[in-house]
């Protein structure tokens, strides 16, 4: 083993899957540049590295420097101060403000910038104004590095110094030693397991309280990231075990002191009564904003059902009803059917007539069974009457679909709650809604916690119309929320079955049909088909044969670009999965050199993007996709278009970002394609399932390419294993939810 110090010219080579990195650095000594590699993920251009290793002699490669650990430091040398100010981390020096200040100062330069830091008037060119600049960024960087020496001290990675430092500034080295584990509460990224590391190294005892109660918290939040709403107490007791590698006996008790400090919030779920000798009652435990989030949808839910709406429709209705002595008067279809050149079929009219007496109502059916025609009239027989309608959607492209079917405008539920941070929603219990209906589509998709800032939002003699289909995915975040609502019988529910003709000419929405009921799609391939499957058996033949979909044939053939052609993947990791297939493909379809590079990734002028977190403060949210539409290697920042707006990401904050040449199933969910390539490999089948292929087939809109082999399809489609999600929603909404709640 031995040690050597370079600095970091070129990155050759990152895989993000396991960080194996090929630097090209400059070390002393040494004429031309020395190839390293090793696990390098957070390096920069720029970086000085002090690192431990040894030579190898490769035989394709030759002579290469293997590093085993390393740390970053300050540079020493001037050609190494120079690499560093230029390197971008200090805004206000590029390249040549860097050559320049080194050639004034030499080997002071540091120390000038650091105690005298005025001196750099004498460079030409630089002002007071960039001065400024220099000496906070100065600042800033300092402080990063101490935090990452900090963390590289404690054996965890470097790559969240700069978030850290934006959550806590100069504060952040006492926050970590004081509770590490406050990190993981704090800051987006950061798990149990990186904040326990660091615990371990400061010294925190196994058993110590704070430990034991975020290592509780984590598993809550793990589960509910597996769409449970609670967890139930013998199982989170386990998990928790299982974690915090702990004996039961404490977990217990630290659980215990959590509810007593309302940190968590215990329900007992009641047995009914014939069962009542055989089950123990279940204990459910909650994190609170669950709790809340739940109870709330309920109550609210119900509060809407109890008051009737009064509205011009509801009034004269109530009074036509009256007085004909007919309970089942409602609006006159026909009429409806006039005007908008629509003749309804017995359940689609019964849908109007339903919406037009309904407080709350739910329209649920697959692809291609009229919900949006059915909503038309739905909305025709609310305008008939003068009501104020509110048009709503999860996401951004869903509210864009709905506003071109109905020609009204929807807004994101975002949007329409005016969701402002730091605050949250604008629009809430105290500030409602304004406007006599709410119709939201793509409901399936929402989950407990945003359902309830949406109700708060509704005042209570406004109707509320969820549209949606629940045999897609349920919702990214917890809870089952529409089939709870549809299973909980308290509300009307229309349910559209029939396919229509101009519908049953597509091979997507007939295949769909049939894999929804588990039968294998018709698969034989010939002209006018929307509906293409491609026989591969290695993923390595299927990988090759998207990229040639991708890149040529179906551009070639449907005339688009590539970038409109989504590729749709079950799972992220493997050959086939997406950050493989995101690699591959923008090596094909991406032609720049270089680019800012983020944990293995480098984000390159023209990549197709995906934000993958929400964030209020930028106004773009998870699932967006854009085109990074300009890239500064000096300030190392880089501006993404999404829809016509220009977003600005510093390097540290890329891990918002994914390329999405191709993305998974699941991110993809509520947002549909013109075209849609999908790979189903039996290297996928930890993930295939029937819903997930239902949803993923359902995303293409005009055509589909299945790449795979038929064994995975059969196999997913057999596969209804739904993993059951803890939820009270739907007993509560039945009422009989017992509700000694403690906490
Ligand atoms: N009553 C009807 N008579 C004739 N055609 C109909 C009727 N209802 C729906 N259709 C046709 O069926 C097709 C599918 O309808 P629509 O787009 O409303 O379904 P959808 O459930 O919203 O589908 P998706 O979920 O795929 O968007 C459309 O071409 C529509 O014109």
């Amino acid at each position: 083993m031995m040690k050597i110090r370079c600095v970091v010219e070129r990155i050759t080579y990152q895989n993000p899957e396991n960080g194996y990195t090929v630097l090209k650095t400059r070390v002393k000594g040494y004429e031309d540049l020395v190839t390293v590699v090793g696990n390098l993920l957070e390096v920069n251009v720029g970086s000085v590295l002090l690192m431990e290793g040894s030579w190898k002699v490769d035989a394709k490669y030759g002579r290469q420097f293997n590093v085993i650990s390393w740390e970053e430091t300050l540079p020493a040398t001037v050609y190494g101060m120079e690499k560093y100010l230029g390197s971008g981390l200090i805004k206000g020096v590029g390249p040549k403000f860097a050559k320049r200040i080194v050639q004034r100062f030499g080997t002071d330069t540091f120390a000038v910038i650091e105690d005298n830091i005025g001196l750099l008037i004498e460079v030409p060119g630089i002002g007071n104004k960039r001065i400024e600049m220099i000496a906070a960024s100065w600042e800033r960087q300092k402080e990063v590095k101490n935090i990452m020496l900090f963390l590289q001290e404690h054996g965890v990675s470097t790559a969240f110094a700069a978030k850290i430092y934006r959550q806590y500034g100069n504060e952040s080295i006492n926050r970590m030693k004081e509770n590490p584990y406050k990190l993981a509460d704090d800051i987006w990224g950061i798990g149990f397991k990186t904040a326990d590391t660091i615990a371990e190294k400061l010294g925190f005892s196994k058993e110590s309280f704070v430990r034991l109660r975020s290592g509780i918290m984590y598993t809550l939040s793990e589960l509910a990231d597996e769409g449970h709403v609670y967890a139930r107490k013998e199982q989170l007791i386990f998990k928790a075990s299982e974690l915090l590698e702990a004996e039961e006996s404490f977990v217990v008790m630290t659980l215990d002191q959590m509810i007593k400090d309302e940190d968590l919030i215990r329900e007992v779920k009641a047995v009914p009564a014939e069962k009542e000798r055989k089950e123990l009652p279940e204990e459910a435990i909650y994190l609170p904003p669950f709790y809340f989030a739940e109870l709330g949808t309920a109550n609210k839910l119900l509060k809407l059902m109890a008051q009737p709406a009064e509205d011009r429709l509801w009034v004269q209705l109530m009074k036509a009803r009256r007085e004909s002595g007919n309970e089942n008067l409602s609006v006159d279809v026909s009429r409806i059917e006039q005007h908008v050149h629509m003749e309804y079929d017995e359940i689609q009219a019964n849908a109007i007539r339903q919406a037009a007496f309904s407080k709350v109502m739910v329209l649920t059916g697959g692809p291609g069974t009229g919900k949006t025609t059915t909503t038309k009239g739905i909305i025709a027989a609310f305008r008939m009457y003068g009501l104020k309608i509110l048009l709503a959607a999860p996401t951004g492209r869903a509210a864009k679909r709905m506003t071109e079917a109905t020609g009204l405008e929807a807004k994101t539920i975002h949007r329409l709650l005016e969701c402002k941070p730091p605050e949250g929603y604008q629009k809430n219990e105290e500030n409602p809604l304004e406007g006599d209906v709410l119709i939201v589509d793509e409901c399936s998709m929402i989950d407990i916690v945003l359902m309830n800032a949406l109700l708060k939002a509704v005042p209570t003699n406004m109707r509320l119309v969820f549209i949606g289909d629940i045999d897609q995915l349920p919702s990214v975040g917890a809870g089952n929320v529409l089939r709870d609502i549809i299973d909980a019988g308290s509300f009307p529910v229309v349910r559209l079955k029939r396919i229509f003709r101009q519908a049953k000419e597509s091979r997507i929405i007939m295949n769909a049909h049939r894999m929804n009921a588990g039968k294998m799609p018709d698969i034989s391939n010939g002209k006018n088909t929307d509906f293409f499957f491609l026989e591969r058996e290695q993923p390595e033949d299927a990988v090759l044969e998207i990229v040639s979909l991708v890149k040529n044939k179906l551009p070639g053939y449907y005339k688009i670009p590539s970038s409109s052609i989504q590729v749709l993947t079950p799972m992220q990791r493997g050959v086939a999965g997406a950050i493989n297939l995101n690699l591959v493909l923008q090596e094909a379809l991406n032609q720049e050199r270089d680019g800012l590079r983020r944990s293995g990734f480098v984000f390159k002028l023209g990549d197709k993007v995906m934000q993958v977190k929400n964030n209020y403060e930028k106004e773009v949210f998870n699932g967006d996709i854009g085109f990074v539409e300009s890239v500064d290697m000096q300030e190392r920042m880089l501006t993404v278009n999404f829809d016509n707006r220009s977003i600005t990401y510093e390097a540290s904050e890329l891990d918002e970002l994914f390329h999405a040449y191709a993305t998974t199933i699941h991110k993809a969910q509520g947002s549909e394609y013109p075209i849609v390539v999908m790979p189903v490999l039996m290297t996928h089948f930890c993930m295939l399932q029937r819903n997930l292929l239902y949803t993923g087939i359902t995303r293409a809109k005009k055509i589909l390419v299945i790449v795979g082999t038929k064994k995975a399809l059969a196999y997913g489609l057999r596969n209804v294993t739904v993993t059951k999600r803890n939820t009270l929603l739907r007993e509560r909404l039945e009422g009989n939810s017992n509700s000694s709640a403690e906490g």
